[in-house]
């Protein structure tokens, strides 16, 4: 609902952001992935934004989702996080999400990572396809929030807290990264449409 209003608010592109846990072990709390790809595990559960009657005014019955991040974002992302020192703690990868509330069993996680995941949430993914549908030019990224724990052996409890923590920790390097972003977007547009 709230991408929809944007759509008919004009809105043209949407920048979707998330704390997420990082399955692939190469990221650390701190990093931020850019999404380039998504599993929507909560549709294949028959839960999807778009469920009901198709309103065609916003798009279509079927639409195709197997480009839903712009890749043109993506890729200027990179320049920017390259041009802010962001590059070491910037990386691409596949976010999938569960519906929570719970972080997830250890067993779960191993399951996500060999599906081929890199971070998990429990968000975005319904505001993407929304995205997606109504012809918004779409880009996510996740900040790491939390190493997945994919050991039996580990105390090491995922919470809240630190979630928030992490946030706040790097809530200046995020703000500085959108608004390049944001400012990279609006140059184009402007150069498109003068
Ligand atoms: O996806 P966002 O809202 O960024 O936050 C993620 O982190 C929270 C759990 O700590 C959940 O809300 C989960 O969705
Ligand atoms: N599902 C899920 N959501 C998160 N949000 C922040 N960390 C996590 C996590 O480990 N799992």
């Amino acid at each position: 609902m709230p991408v929809r209003v944007m759509k008919l608010l004009g809105v043209t592109h949407l920048v979707a952001t998330n704390a997420a846990g990082g399955l692939n072990p190469k990221f650390e709390v701190g990093d931020i992935m850019l999404v380039k790809d998504h599993i929507n595990l909560m549709g294949f559960a028959g839960n999807n934004p778009l469920q009901g009657p198709n309103d065609e005014r916003f798009g279509p019955r079927f639409p195709p989702m197997n480009e839903a991040y712009d890749k043109t974002l993506i890729r200027e992302a990179k320049r920017i996080a390259k041009e802010l020192g962001l590059e070491n703690i910037v990386h691409e990868g596949c976010y999938t999400y569960l519906g929570g509330p719970n972080f997830e069993t250890v067993a779960e996680l191993k399951m996500l990572s060999m599906l081929g995941a890199d971070s998990v949430g429990m968000s975005t993914v319904h505001e993407v396809i929304t995205g997606r549908h109504c012809d918004l030019t779409v880009m996510a990224f996740s900040l790491i929030t939390n190493k997945c724990i994919t050991a039996y052996d580990s105390n090491d409890n995922p919470n809240h807290e630190e979630v928030m923590d992490v946030g706040k920790m790097r809530q200046d390097v995020l703000k500085l990264f959108v608004q390049s972003i944001v400012k990279y977007i609006k140059q184009t547009e402007d150069s498109i449409n003068p």
